[in-house]
């Protein structure tokens, strides 16, 4: 807000059209007190005079001055256009906005009513609304609120289906954070500015639409009148006195004309804005579901997490697009686990779905999916979201898009005692603060209280781990905490990860496409190639390499420099690129890009199996023990 006021004061053409319309205002408020009586009394002695020094507007056919009469009608006039507005964007909000809470299904139905809505014509709407409810001040208003809604709904649709993708609202369900809060706390702040920029040129336009309907004798009705009926009159009168009717039309051109350059005024601060579209969603068949059996689980405590068979599948322009396909692996309490693999390898669809946090669209299918004792398979996302509650704390990628950047940090963290432990307000932002401290965040107290913004990189995503603990969480996903932040403060964010989850007990998995930065938190990692894993692996066989069984593992290893790297020569990479995920993929994904692929690797897709290095390996010719495993493995 203060943002935008001192950026207006830069501006001419807002300065004057905030001059106007202070004008107006002091019109409408004064106006009707001053000269109401004046302006509505009969004057038989003044009957259609033309202009003179008394009436500088001329008098009317009862003897009333035009001036004065012009002047008192700007109440009516702006508190007519300004209902009409309103009326017409809360419905617009209702049915633009708040379908972002609601969910995929109302979306679609809300845009289908919100499209038949702006096909019908604008005059249509408002000679329909004047049949029904018959002429008068009122009807004109409601007419007006009709014609406008379907394009404000328009508008808030576009905005808040950003909004509704963005990652503090996807946090924001999974705190449970009721729909009505969602709306008014997230959708609405962020949607806002634009929202006021329209609405504001809306009011100008209204008038104009309104003074129309009066000229045309379906809106205000004597002895009511406005800058419309006035001008009417004015017409009436055209040849005696055609000054009669320049009054009411310069108030019109002169009000509409300040709303429109306070909203020009008010577009060009926001003109820079990013603007992103979601993509259309489509019909397809059922998604891909991997085959086989569930797997029983081996001996031993049972694990916390346990995923069988997950796939992941997009809507793609020929068919499914499947990033993660048939991924099994387990989390018991405690531990960490590094998930690690190129750009585009599915680490965070399927570290997203397993939260329950699949991006829109996403078809997510799995033949297990457990989460300490409660089975999720089979439920929705947003049931199975509910179960898991707080038991699973998430830290985002981008810190400063999955913090609500018109909350303040304190009272995002309060959301979830205020939620799930029913905390009064005071006692939520105390626990706030305290989550704060608890990461290291100097003068938690202050902080709490600022904006994203004012935070550092390092201390927004303390914050977000912060904010994921402050439920107690037994499951942290953190996709990639630290890429954005320089290796000093990556250090620190993943000392104060691994801590947390060593006070807390709580297991974590690690999403990251750097080994480095795995080896030095988890006990264990899962590679993953084009949507598979390939590889689950001790870290502690890292540092020998030749111990590593998948050949890809190996060569993600082996591209890593050390300090013994020879600067001179160039970074070892693996040559070739990943498959295309939108195009069916026979045999080993890798096969390509193997230099020890056979016939086989071709054609037959490689099972995880157990491996004698202790974990698992999809691969026909492992690359630390060959014979062993080709008799024993898959
Ligand atoms: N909403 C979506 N719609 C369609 N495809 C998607 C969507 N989200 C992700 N994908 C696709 O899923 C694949 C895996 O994406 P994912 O983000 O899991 O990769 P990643 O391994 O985490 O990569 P990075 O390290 O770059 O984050 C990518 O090919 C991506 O294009």
């Amino acid at each position: 807000m203060t943002t935008r006021r001192s950026g207006l004061s830069g501006q001419p053409m807002a300065i004057i059209a905030l001059c106007m319309l202070g004008v107006l205002v002091l019109l409408a408020v004064l106006a009707p007190v001053l000269w109401g009586e004046a302006a509505v009394k009969a004057n038989p002695d003044a009957i259609a005079l033309p202009p003179s020094a008394e009436h500088l507007l001329g008098t009317d056919k009862l003897g009333r001055d035009i001036l004065l009469r012009t002047l008192v009608a700007s109440r009516l006039s702006l508190v007519m256009a300004v209902a009409a507005t309103l009326m017409g964007l809360c419905a617009g909000l209702l049915l633009g906005a708040v379908p972002a809470v609601l969910g995929a299904r109302a979306q679609r139905w809300f845009a289908g009513v919100i499209n038949t809505w702006l096909a019908f014509p604008v005059l249509l709407v408002a000679m329909l609304t004047v049949v029904l409810l018959g002429t008068g001040a009122t009807t004109a208003v409601i007419a007006l609120a009709l014609t406008m809604t379907p394009s404000f709904a328009r508008l808030a649709q576009t905005l808040s289906s950003r909004v509704g993708g963005s990652e503090y609202l996807a946090a924001a369900r999974m705190l449970g954070v009721s729909r009505r809060r969602q709306f008014t706390r997230y959708v609405l702040p962020n949607i806002a500015e634009p929202v006021i920029v329209n609405v504001t040129s809306s009011i100008g336009g209204g008038l104009l639409a309104l003074s129309s309907l009066s000229f045309l004798g379906v809106g205000v009705q004597p002895p009511d009148f406005d800058w419309g009926r006035l001008l009417s009159e004015g017409f009436g009168q055209v040849y005696n006195s055609p000054v009669a009717a320049i009054g009411p039309g310069v108030a019109v051109v002169f009000a509409g004309l300040a709303f429109s350059m306070l909203g020009e005024s008010l577009a060009g601060q926001l003109r820079n804005r990013e603007n992103r579209k979601a993509p259309a969603p489509r019909r397809l068949g059922p998604a891909p579901v991997a085959a086989g059996q569930a797997e029983t689980h081996q001996q031993g405590p049972a694990p916390l997490l346990e995923v069988d068979g997950l796939s992941v599948s997009f809507p793609g322009p020929d068919g499914w697009i499947r990033p993660v396909q048939d991924v099994s692996f387990s989390i018991h309490p405690g531990e960490i686990v590094g998930v690690v693999g190129e750009s585009g390898s599915g680490k965070s669809v399927t570290m997203m779905s397993v939260a329950q946090l699949a991006p829109a669209g996403a078809a997510v299918t799995a033949r297990r999916l457990r989460f300490d004792g409660d089975d999720l398979t089979g439920l929705t996302q947003a049931e199975a979201g509910k179960l898991l509650g707080t038991r699973v704390g998430v830290v985002f990628q981008d810190s400063l898009t999955a913090l609500n950047p018109a909350l303040r940090v304190g009272t995002q963290l309060a959301e979830v005692p205020r939620v799930h432990l029913d905390a009064g307000r005071k006692q939520a932002q105390a626990q706030a603060v305290r989550a704060l401290d608890d990461v290291r965040i100097p003068e938690a107290g202050r902080r709490a209280q600022q904006f994203p913004h004012e935070f550092s990189g390092g201390m927004r995503q303390r914050a977000l781990i912060a904010m994921a603990q402050i439920g107690s969480p037994s499951l942290i996903i953190a996709d990639e905490p630290t890429t954005a932040l320089d290796v000093t403060v990556q250090r620190r964010v993943l000392a104060l990860l691994r801590d947390k989850c060593a006070e807390s007990g709580a297991a974590a998995i690690v999403v990251s496409h750097d080994v480095a930065v795995l080896a030095e938190l988890c006990g264990r990692i899962l590679v993953m190639y084009a949507g598979r894993v390939v590889e689950d692996v001790d870290i502690a066989l890292l540092p020998t390499p030749e111990r590593l069984a998948h050949p890809y593992t190996r060569a993600l290893v082996a591209s890593l420099p050390d300090l013994d790297t020879d600067r001179g020569e160039p970074l070892v990479t693996i040559p070739g690129e990943p498959p295309d995920l939108s195009q069916p993929i026979a045999g080993c994904a890798f096969a390509a890009r193997c230099a020890f692929a056979t016939s086989r690797c071709e054609t037959e897709t490689p099972v995880l199996a157990l491996h004698r290095h202790g974990g698992r390996v999809a691969c026909w010719h492992p690359q630390d023990d060959t014979a062993g495993h080709e008799e024993g493995g898959a």
